[in-house]
This record gives structure tokens, sequence and C-alpha cells, in this order.
């Protein structure tokens, strides 16, 4: 069956070079004029429709409000988006917002098939197809930083005894998979480990979800359930957002941890149960304390030993051993073994960002990135939403009907310094770097040679170096001058010297 295509566009002219372009590509579609209508139908039968192509552009509720409207309710329908010349800053406000393309108006019918075509290709790939994660150790956690390795030291030593552990952090961070592994590396290997959500559990089902209920306990109670606790006797349970516990059930939880017996709804007696606890939260647990809204005497009894796993941000020397840890596992799960290769504007792109999802977000946009790699290499065109995000890569609208998001312009064909770099072997599998950004993806690196193919200035070189890197690491002097190699005295003094303004590298110091 076709898959059917939205289009909101306020102009007619639009709607009906936009409808032929979708038609001729084999596509169903429904117009709109404005947005108002199109969430009602949206809400009406989300599942219906495929992909929407959206004007940004447009009077009453206009296309970042209708954006807004469907993240909010949930609808993860890929977008693309359409503006005008020069619109660039609304594009990037959509992309932050969840679009999966942009296009420039008037857009050629190959590249509004090319980006339907990707945008449905993403969509219908599915759910991240898991890591391997059942019975996960250490080994399986990708880590190079010296904060990742603290924390996988104070795995083993968790892991040599039942003492109650919290993990703090972030989400995303991977504490379900620390907490995999802490059990993966103790005695009780083998035996289950048992996830429960305490945030996502309604609240009046918690207590019989943890410690189980007996036939005809309550209304609706038509069998014995055993619980949670008792799936997990001899294991682990893993209590992920402890601190979103109910205070009547802390106090239950409080009963299970002190004398290791749990009273299941509608028995007469308590029932002993072996179980070995690790929380997680992404809470600060001790201002819930504080706050009162977590008991102070459950908080001691399950964070006997603290583990806090920091966010991605704060140690990004694990992103690129991530992103090609990532990338093997999607191409092999995806049946794509032809990717090998990520190129450096890429790498670089995604290690300069951010990540507020942190590992999980990380991992959607390779995978993501995967689906959409049709050569063998991984390129920073991939990765439109997190280019949009970065500060000093711009959107560079003359390429968009080309097919591709392109990332900073250089002068084409010099070789930058980055691109005389070897070719770097990555250690987890046979992928490659490749030293050659594919044209028009060129890496935002220094040139080495000018367009007239003559040797550069090394001072001119130097200049550019130093505003690109503070710009690649937000402007954190000390992570800039480690990089560069020089002092961090001798990086102020260059700054003076080449009138750099180190909040704004690309601009000329007043
Ligand atoms: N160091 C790592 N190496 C490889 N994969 C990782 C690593 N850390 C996390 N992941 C992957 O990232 C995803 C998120 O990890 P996980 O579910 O453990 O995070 P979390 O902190 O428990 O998140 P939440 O608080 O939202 O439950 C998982 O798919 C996991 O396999």
């Amino acid at each position: 069956m076709s898959n059917r295509i939205l289009i909101v566009d306020d102009d007619p002219v639009q709607r009906r070079l936009l409808k032929a372009a979708a038609e001729r590509a084999g596509y169903v579609t429904e117009m709109f004029q404005e947005g108002r209508s199109a969430l009602a139908r949206l809400c009406d039968a989300p599942d219906t429709v495929d992909a929407v192509v959206l004007d940004l552009m447009m009077p009453e509720m206009d296309g970042l409000e209708l954006l807004a409207q469907m993240r909010e309710r949930g609808m993860t329908i890929p977008v693309v988006v359409q503006t005008g010349q020069g619109g660039i800053e609304t594009v990037v406000k959509a992309m932050r917002a969840g679009a999966f393309d942009f296009v420039v108006k008037p857009v050629s019918p190959e590249r509004l098939a090319l980006s339907l075509s990707n945008a449905l290709k993403t969509s219908q790939s599915g759910a991240a197809p898991k890591l391997a994660r059942k019975g996960a150790g250490f080994k399986d956690i990708v880590a190079a930083s010296p904060a990742m390795e603290r924390v996988l030291s104070l795995g083993y030593r968790a892991a040599a005894s039942t003492i109650p552990v919290v993990l703090e952090g972030e989400s995303g961070v991977g504490k379900e998979m620390i907490a995999q592994a802490i059990q993966a590396e103790s005695s009780r290997r083998g035996k289950p480990f048992v996830t429960v959500n305490c945030g996502a559990i309604p609240e009046n089902l918690v207590e019989s979800i943890l410690f189980g209920h007996e036939k005809g306990a309550f209304t609706g109670a038509a069998d014995r359930h055993p619980g949670k606790f008792c799936e997990a006797d001899g294991g682990t349970l893993f209590l992920d957002e402890i601190g979103d516990l109910a205070p009547e059930i802390q106090v239950k939880l409080l009963r299970a941890v002190q004398f290791g017996e749990i009273e299941t709804v509608g028995a007469r007696v308590a029932k002993k149960v072996d179980v070995r606890l690790i929380s997680a939260t992404n809470k600060d647990l001790i201002a819930e304390v504080k706050a009162g809204r977590f008991r102070e005497d459950l908080y001691y009894r399950l964070n006997v030993f603290p583990i806090h796993v920091p966010a991605l941000r704060k140690r990004k020397e694990d992103i690129p051993q991530l992103v090609r840890h990532f990338t093997q596992h999607f191409a092999e799960a995806l049946g794509k073994p032809r990717i090998r290769t990520i190129a450096p504007d890429a790498m670089a792109l995604l290690t300069a960002h951010d990540w507020p999802g942190n590992i999980r977000e990380l991992e959607n946009a390779v995978h993501r990135a995967i689906v959409l790699c049709d050569g063998d290499t991984v390129t920073s065109a991939l990765f439109p939403q997190i280019a949009a995000q970065m500060p000093g890569y711009s959107l560079d609208s003359r390429n968009e009907t080309d097919g591709a998001t392109s990332l900073p312009d250089l002068p084409p064909a010099a070789p930058g310094l980055m691109a005389s770099e070897p070719a770097v072997e990555l250690d987890v599998s046979s992928l490659r770097e490749d030293p050659a950004p594919p044209a028009g993806h060129s890496l935002p690196a220094v040139n080495a040679v000018t367009r007239d193919g003559e040797v550069r200035p090394l001072s001119e070189v130097e200049e550019e170096l130093i505003r690109f890197a503070l710009s690649f690491y937000r402007g954190q002097m000390s992570e800039v001058a480690r990089r560069l190699g020089i002092g961090r005295s001798t990086l102020y003094r260059k700054l003076k010297d080449y009138s750099i303004d180190p909040d704004n590298p690309r601009r000329e110091a007043a």
C-alpha cells in the first residue's frame, strides 16, 4: 500500500507543486491549508499518516507550533519542513523541535522524493534493535574516560558483595547497564535480574507489582500474582527511578530491606525473600530527603554504596569509542556490513555535541544515521538534527537542493591539516575513520594550502586553529590549551596577539 503524506501549506501554488511531486514519487497525498485542521486530522488517526511536509510560515498556527503540538502528543511521524530562502534560523528551530529534514522553496521533485524516502526509511525501521542487554557484563560497557574507569572500578567492587547500591545520574547515562554488569559479575550471575521502573507504574498498582497479591485480594485480582520481589528471589531487583516512589510504598520497601521479608497484598503472613537491591535515580535523592519526599531511613538503607554515573558531556573522551561501537552494532544489525568508515567531520560533530539525552540519544542518532547511510561512510550530513544544535556549525542553504545538509563551507579541494592525518584504525572493530571527508561534507578544519595551492603563513593557520578550537571546545580554556599542547598563559597571549574574543571566536575582539 502507498504511503500517505500530509501536505500543509497556505500557498495554493506550493500545495499543487508539492502534491504533484509527492504523487509522482508514488505517495498518496492529503492537503491542508493551515495548521489547525492538519493537527485535527493527525489527532483523529495518526497511524494512517506516514510523513508530513510542513510549511513553516503560515498564518495562525504556523509550522513550528504544529510541530510542537505533534511532539507534545507523542506523535513520532517524520516531518519535512520547508522554508523560503534565508529562513535558516527558523529551520534550526524546527530541527531542534524534532523535524526530520528541511527543504528550501521551490523544492525540486527529486529533492522532495529523496527527503520523503529517507523519512519513511527511518520511521519504518522501528525501534532501535537493542544491544545485547541481558547478562551484559562490564566488558560490554564502552568506556575510555577516567571518569568511567572510576565508575567501573566501583562497579567491580560492588559486585564482590551484596551491598545495596544506588546509581545516580541523568537519564540515559547507562545506569541500568551498570546494574546488569554488577549482577553479571557477582555470585548471583545467572540468577534473575528483574527491573521495575518505579516512576512508570500507576500509583495504585505499585504495591501489588512490587510485593504481589493473592487471588481475590482486591476487585479485579482474578489470579495470584507473585510480584517483582518474588520474581527476583535469589537474584537482583533493579529499582529504577526510586525517587518517584510514593511514601506509603517507601515504608513497605524499608521493611523489605530491613528484614528481608515482604507482605504480599491479601496474604496473612510475611514472606522471606533473598534479593539484592540496586536502585537508580536521576533526582538528587538527598534533596528529596530534605524536602520530605523521600524517607531518610530508607535513603540510608539503600544508599550504602553510591555510584555517580557522569553525564556524557562530562566525559567526551567516551564519545568516539561509543560512536564506533554503535556504528558497528547497527551496521551489522541492519545488514549493512559495507559501512566501515566514519568521516572525521562526523566524528568531530558528534564529539562537540553536548548530548542532553546522553548515551541513549547518541545511540539513537547513530541508529538513524545507519538506516539512512547508503554508502560505506558515516558522514556529518546524516546528523542534521545534531548539526542544527551546534553553535559554529551552519546549515548552508545553498546546498539544500543537492539533497544534503551541509556543514561549514571551506575551500573544497585544498588538503586540510586534518586531511593529512593518517587513517585511524578502530580498536573495537575493523571500522576506519576516513582521513578524507567526502566532497560537500567538509570538516571544519584548518587548511594548510591557499586556494592558489600555496602553503599558508604559519601565523594565519595558527590563528584559525585557535579560533576553531575555541568553538569546538565551547570556550573551555583549559581544554583548548590542553588540546593545542600549550599553556593557558600562552593561549591568553595568543588571543591577545590575534585579537580573538574567546566568547565569540569567530569575531575580532573589541
Ligand atoms: N557505556 C556504554 N556502552 C555501551 N552502551 C551504553 C553505555 N551506556 C549506556 N549504553 C546504552 O545506552 C542506552 C541507555 O542506557 P541505560 O538504559 O542503561 O541508561 P539509564 O541511565 O538506565 O537510563 P534511564 O535513567 O532513562 O533509565 C542503552 O541502550 C545502553 O545499552
